[in-house]
């Protein structure tokens, strides 16, 4: 990456100070960003590459997991005393962008789609994230191998792909709630995310 289109400062938050680097990637032109905790990284680094979920990640929307998800990864970095998050830009939606993930929502909500079926109806792929920056902002930062926190096997491949190892796969796993099971559970059946956490799972029993 051109050093030119790379900012590192520290960044202070209310978990700790990580390094934070910002970067446009040069290949999609987007700018993302990885928070760097704990110095360093070394081989087999605890890393959570997190697709952008504005709905989710910033506002707390209960009908994906994604912030909660997004939380517990930065709490699992804090815990171990090491770890990367890469926060990717433009995966908004799994890459359909947000006005698109906004329309499949209308079809879950007044026609009872899957997360799949409401992108497909309506012309939109269900998956098109590239992993390549956050292979890239990785090698940038010396980091040849990882674990990485995901129930998404096509994440695992995908960053193989790009050339960073994954020594091992991390279950991220959060609650299932009245709110989310239905979109967890097509990720389980329809996308072949490993949830076990929805075993056993009764809608509607805690609510
Ligand atoms: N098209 C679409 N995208 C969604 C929807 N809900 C969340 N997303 C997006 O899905 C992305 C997260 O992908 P997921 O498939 O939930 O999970 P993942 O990142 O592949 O897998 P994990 O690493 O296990 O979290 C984010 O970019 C969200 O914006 C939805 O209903 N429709």
């Amino acid at each position: 990456m051109h050093q030119q289109e790379i900012a590192e400062s520290n960044l202070v938050t209310r978990r700790g100070t990580f390094r934070c680097v910002a970067f446009r990637d040069p290949a999609d032109g987007h700018e993302h960003l990885a928070l760097v905790y704990g110095g360093r990284p070394r081989d087999d680094v605890l890393v959570r590459v997190h697709s952008e979920c504005a709905t989710g990640d910033i506002f707390g929307a209960t009908r994906c997991e994604c912030g909660d998800q997004l939380d517990a990864a930065l709490d699992a970095i804090v815990a171990e005393g090491a770890g990367i998050l890469v926060y990717l830009r433009g995966h908004e939606g799994r890459g359909i962008g947000l006005v698109a993930k906004v329309r499949t929502h209308i079809l879950q909500d007044e026609q009872g789609l899957d997360t799949v079926d409401s992108a497909t109806s309506l012309g939109f792929p269900v998956d098109v994230r590239d992993y390549g920056p956050a292979a890239r902002v990785l090698s940038y930062l010396g980091v040849r191998s990882v674990r990485l926190m995901s129930n998404n096997p096509d994440k695992i491949s995908a960053l193989q792909s790009h050339g960073i190892a994954v020594a091992a796969r991390v279950p991220l796993l959060v609650p299932p709630s009245p709110d989310n099971i239905s979109y967890l559970t097509a990720k389980r059946d329809r996308l072949g995310h490993d949830l076990p956490q929805l075993e056993g799972f009764v809608r509607g029993a805690d609510t």
